[in-house]
């Protein structure tokens, strides 16, 4: 049976060790980039769940109200902060984390009974592990619910580290019911041996997940950057690049329609209004194409002041009713600074083949842009 043995107050210093660890190590994180909702409080919430460890191995060094009522409460109060951090990182209601200030209260008075009243380590063991499974349950709602789109795999690895511990904290409330008074609980049996392993396991999953986490958010702003037009929002060229390939596939099964548009006279707004105006123009306009799309339909800015816009599901003849609508939605625009002013945008319109070249398609639909500039702007023609 001795192989199954560990000793607590190894474990319990690893507990410290880590703790310390991961604090500095997120927090240096943290200010080496933009802040990250909660992240500070997140890594605040490592270490005072290392302090009650730390408090814990200096019994019959400092007093009990420290080294027992101290030492759970640092413990406690630790997860209750990492409930609420992780609430605030992953949007979350703080319902949860308001119910368990109530709980941190019942656990305080718990343990001043248990040790004063009715000195007992198994009840205490009771209290304190029947919430830290109610803090670590909760916390695993918490990160599976949250409404910020974070990377499903790391949030799942971190709910579920949470998951596990909580339950893992009812098995010992129930084992520590049935089982005998325990005497000193530095020497406590196996299922408190491991309380201190799962700990230094949660600790090291939750830090890795919550890294892996951020990780991803800043690959995911990288990406929007690169694929994002800054002006317009709109997709931008090397969007579509990637894009084609999908719609081309989707045009063996269904018609896709792909729409030129070109702003009229738009250098003269340029020479006559000023550059910060035309670009007012252009977000507007490209503002009300994306308003203009449907689900699977989307807009690129191909640059100055053309957009090409993919409609998937989309005849020729459906392509020519949206184009004529987002014609009509144009001529509607005023521009704040320059009230005036009246935008018309002129449109050109091909059907994409799955078989030829799609910057053949891109021909045919400038083509036909370049018929209505000629026929006077403001409308719309087909290149079949
Ligand atoms: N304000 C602003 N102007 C831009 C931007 N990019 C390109 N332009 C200008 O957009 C103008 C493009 O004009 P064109 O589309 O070629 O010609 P146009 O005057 O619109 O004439 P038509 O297209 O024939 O109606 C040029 O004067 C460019 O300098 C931009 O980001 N902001």
């Amino acid at each position: 049976m001795d192989i199954f043995t560990l000793d607590i107050r190894t474990l319990n210093f690893i507990v410290i060790l880590f703790s310390v660890i991961y604090c500095i190590g997120l927090l240096l994180f943290q200010v080496a980039q933009k802040p990250i909702k909660g992240l500070s409080l997140f890594s605040l919430s490592i270490f005072i769940i290392g302090t009650g460890p730390l408090l814990l191995s200096l019994r019959g060094v400092i007093p009990d109200y420290l080294s027992i009522i101290g030492a759970n409460l640092f413990i406690a109060a630790g997860f209750h902060l990492t409930l609420y951090s992780l609430s605030l990182f992953r949007g979350y209601s703080v319902k949860l984390t308001k119910f368990s200030s109530l709980m941190l209260l019942v656990v305080f008075v718990g343990f001043v009974f248990f040790t004063y009243f009715e000195p007992s380590i198994k009840n205490r063991v009771v209290v304190i592990s029947l919430y830290m499974a109610f803090v670590t349950i909760s916390t695993a709602v918490v990160v599976i619910k949250g409404r910020n789109e974070d990377l499903p795999l790391a949030t799942r690895m971190m709910a579920l580290s949470f998951m596990a511990y909580g339950l893992f904290m009812l098995l010992r409330v129930v084992l520590s019911l049935s089982g005998a008074e325990i005497k000193n609980f530095m020497a406590a049996n196996l299922i408190h041996q491991l309380t201190f392993l799962f700990s230094i396991i949660l600790i090291v999953s939750m830090s890795f997940s919550m890294i892996w986490m951020i990780n991803a958010r800043l690959l995911r702003s990288i990406h929007c950057l690169s694929y994002q037009d800054p002006l317009t929002e709109l997709q931008n060229r090397r969007a579509l690049d990637d894009a084609i390939p999908l719609f081309q596939q989707q045009a063996q099964s269904a018609p896709v329609c792909m729409i030129l548009s070109d702003i009229d006279n738009f250098k003269s707004i340029n020479d006559q209004c000023g550059h910060l105006v035309g670009d007012d123009v252009i977000k507007v306009v490209a503002k009300v194409t994306l308003q203009s799309l449907y689900d699977s339909a989307v807009a690129f800015r191909l640059g100055g002041d053309e957009i090409l816009i993919l409609l998937p599901n989309c005849n020729l003849e459906q392509a020519k009713q949206f184009t004529d609508e987002l014609r009509q939605s144009i001529v509607k625009l005023t521009i704040d600074e320059q009230p005036s002013l009246h935008v018309t945008s002129s449109f050109g319109i091909a059907q994409l083949s799955p078989t030829e070249n799609w910057k053949a398609c891109v021909e045919r639909a400038d083509k036909a842009l370049y018929r209505v500039k000629h026929n006077g702007r403001n409308t719309l023609a087909i290149e079949r």
